[in-house]
């Protein structure tokens, strides 16, 4: 019998962020394991013109949650969804909602955060910052609270090279930046944004730091554990391979590769891709869950859930499986053959984007107004490029987390728990998952049919002669215009004509003598 999941039945528990990405795979393991858990709370706001309802019964009736229902047939009933903006004043949350949260919650994992990185330091800070603080205080004033759960990112500190596991300080402050956003107009907070965030490369890490600070002041006697998970990526192994719903980290960038818009990127080969999958990061976080409220630890432990250290990766062999895998399994229609090349200087960067990437588009563009239709392609590629060059920063260097923490919980854990609750990325193949992600991207978050491959397949054929075809005629346009101009072509031209005529007649007339 797993400890682990025999800790939570029983239990209330709350989840903020349980829509996202992680939550979802968070309460799927939750109510697989643990189907004798009371309720999860999860805090979500209407969004997209639907309802909480709506979003909750979209999220149990989606592929990821088929398992749970086989073993939890009443999941609807143990899922209590509580309207909750995190923009909000106490969020939101009506009085009697909040009566039930404060009286009767055990644990929390505190997933919500915004993970944009172009955002607003003052919207950053509101739900990456203020937000938690409000969340701690509101657990402080739970008498049955026995963990409180947050999670952060192993990039809230990626200023620096080596990353312990403990809780760095920033320069300012957080509840000065609170305060001073309160009153300070946004043109003025624009202006010192880059100020603030220092050397870290966004509003994200920067804010994430500053929850990480908000944690430590605000825990009063609270049993508080962090999680730090790197680049979270699909499943490894649970409910299934491959899971992913968003465009987040890799994903957006792999679709991006299939479907032959991003050629060309500007990545060190060797740098390590420090990648995690979600399922992992989930295991780890039920097992601090568990560990921080059975054992107690005397300070907040931080726990660093990566690869790097134990299995490394580099981006060079993930991208080349990634691209060896839509050899097998394309994506469809496809703008160009997938194909893509690492560049490491700015020069080579600039000329591939003019030449891979925004060429194509506006030749693209020029097509479509020819036939009457709208351009869009040149908006879409600008857009790429754009979230590309966000990504660059973690995908031209290395870090070094050290992960005592996160081995000490695996020591201690039961062999039927480190089963159940496996997070030992040594175990990770990782050729096997990268092949697995880009078939789930293809499968649940493009939603592609398996049966539409060969099709696919023709039409990559079709494309790699329509570059065949293209290259031919602009190159015999461009010899055409030198011809025209230059004595030394036209001498250059007459000798291969020649060359090949003499050429020709030998071989016919030495094979009318054989006859
Ligand atoms: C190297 C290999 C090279 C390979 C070479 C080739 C080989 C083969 C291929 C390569 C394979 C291997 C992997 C490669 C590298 C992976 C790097 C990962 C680094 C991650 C580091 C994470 C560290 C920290 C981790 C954390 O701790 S946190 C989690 C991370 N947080 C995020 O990843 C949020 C990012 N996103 C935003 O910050 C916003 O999304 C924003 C982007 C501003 C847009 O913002 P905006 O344009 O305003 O609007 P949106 O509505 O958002 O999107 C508007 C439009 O962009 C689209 N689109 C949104 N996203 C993405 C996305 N990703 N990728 C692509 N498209 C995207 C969306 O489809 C929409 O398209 P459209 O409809 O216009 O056609
Ligand atoms: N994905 C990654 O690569 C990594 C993520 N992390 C951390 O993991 C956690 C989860 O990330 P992930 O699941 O990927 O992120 P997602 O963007 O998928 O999910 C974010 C969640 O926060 C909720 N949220 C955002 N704003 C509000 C608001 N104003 N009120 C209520 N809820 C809100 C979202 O709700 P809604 O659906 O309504 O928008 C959603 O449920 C975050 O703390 C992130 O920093 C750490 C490292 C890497």
């Amino acid at each position: 019998m797993s400890m682990i999941a025999a800790f939570y039945g029983g239990k209330s528990i709350l989840i903020t962020g349980a829509t996202g990405f992680m939550g979802k795979v968070l309460m799927e393991k939750l109510f697989r394991t643990s189907p004798d858990l009371k309720v999860i709370y999860i805090l979500v706001r209407p969004k997209a013109g639907q309802t909480l309802q709506q979003r909750v019964f979209q999220i149990l009736n989606s592929k990821l949650f088929e398992k749970v229902k086989e073993v939890c047939p009443n999941v609807h009933e143990k899922i209590r969804a509580i309207y909750a903006d995190l923009n909000q004043n106490d969020f939101g949350i009506s009085k009697e909602d909040m009566q039930e949260l404060l009286s009767c919650t055990n644990i929390i994992f505190h997933c919500a955060a915004t993970v944009r990185f172009d955002d607003t330091l003052r919207h950053a800070v509101q739900l990456n910052v203020t937000a938690t603080q409000q969340l701690l205080l509101m657990a402080s004033q739970m008498p049955k609270l026995e963990a409180f759960i947050h999670i952060s990112t192993a990039f809230s500190n990626c200023n620096l090279k080596h990353i312990d596991e403990v809780i760095y300080p920033c320069p300012v402050e957080p509840k000065k930046i609170i305060d001073s956003l309160e009153w300070l107009d946004d043109a003025i907070i624009d202006e010192i944004t880059p100020k603030l965030i220092g050397d870290r490369p966004n509003t994200y890490t920067y804010t994430k730091a500053l929850g990480e600070m908000v944690v430590q002041q605000e825990s009063g006697n609270m049993n508080i554990a962090i999680i730090r998970p790197s680049i979270v990526g699909a499943t490894w192994q649970e409910p299934f391979p491959g899971w992913v719903d968003n465009l987040n980290g890799p994903s957006g960038l792999i679709i991006a590769a299939g479907k032959g818009f991003l050629r060309a990127i500007k990545a060190t080969p060797m740098a390590v891709a420090d990648l995690i999958p979600v399922d992992t990061v989930v295991n780890l976080t039920l097992a601090v869950g568990w560990y921080t409220a059975v054992h107690r630890p005397k300070s907040t432990l931080v726990y660093h859930c990566t690869s790097g250290n134990l299995n490394p990766c580099n981006w060079g062999k993930m991208g080349f499986q990634v691209l060896a895998t839509f050899e097998k399994i394309p994506l469809e229609r496809a703008f160009r053959r997938p194909y893509a090349d690492f560049t490491t200087n700015n020069f080579t960067t600039q000329y591939r984007n003019a030449v891979s990437h925004r060429a194509p588009a506006i030749i693209y563009d020029f097509y479509l107004r020819l036939t009457g239709r709208k351009p869009r392609m040149t908006k879409v590629m600008n857009r790429l490029l754009r979230t590309v060059s966000m990504m660059e920063y973690f995908i031209n260097r290395s870090w070094e987390w050290s992960t005592y923490n996160t081995e000490m919980l695996m020591s201690e854990l039961s062999p039927e728990d480190q089963r159940v609750f496996n997070f030992d990325v040594r175990q990770l193949n990782w050729l096997e998952y990268i092949e697995n992600y880009v078939l789930g991207v293809k499968k649940y978050l493009l939603k592609e049919d398996m049966a539409g491959i060969p099709e696919a397949k023709q039409h990559l054929k079709r494309l790699r002669n329509i570059h065949y075809l293209f290259n031919t005629a602009l190159f015999l346009i461009a010899w055409r215009l030198l011809i025209a101009r230059s004595q030394m072509a036209r001498n250059v031209w007459f000798f291969i004509v020649s060359f090949c005529y003499k050429f020709l007649s030998y071989f016919r007339a030495s094979s009318t003598l054989k006859v």
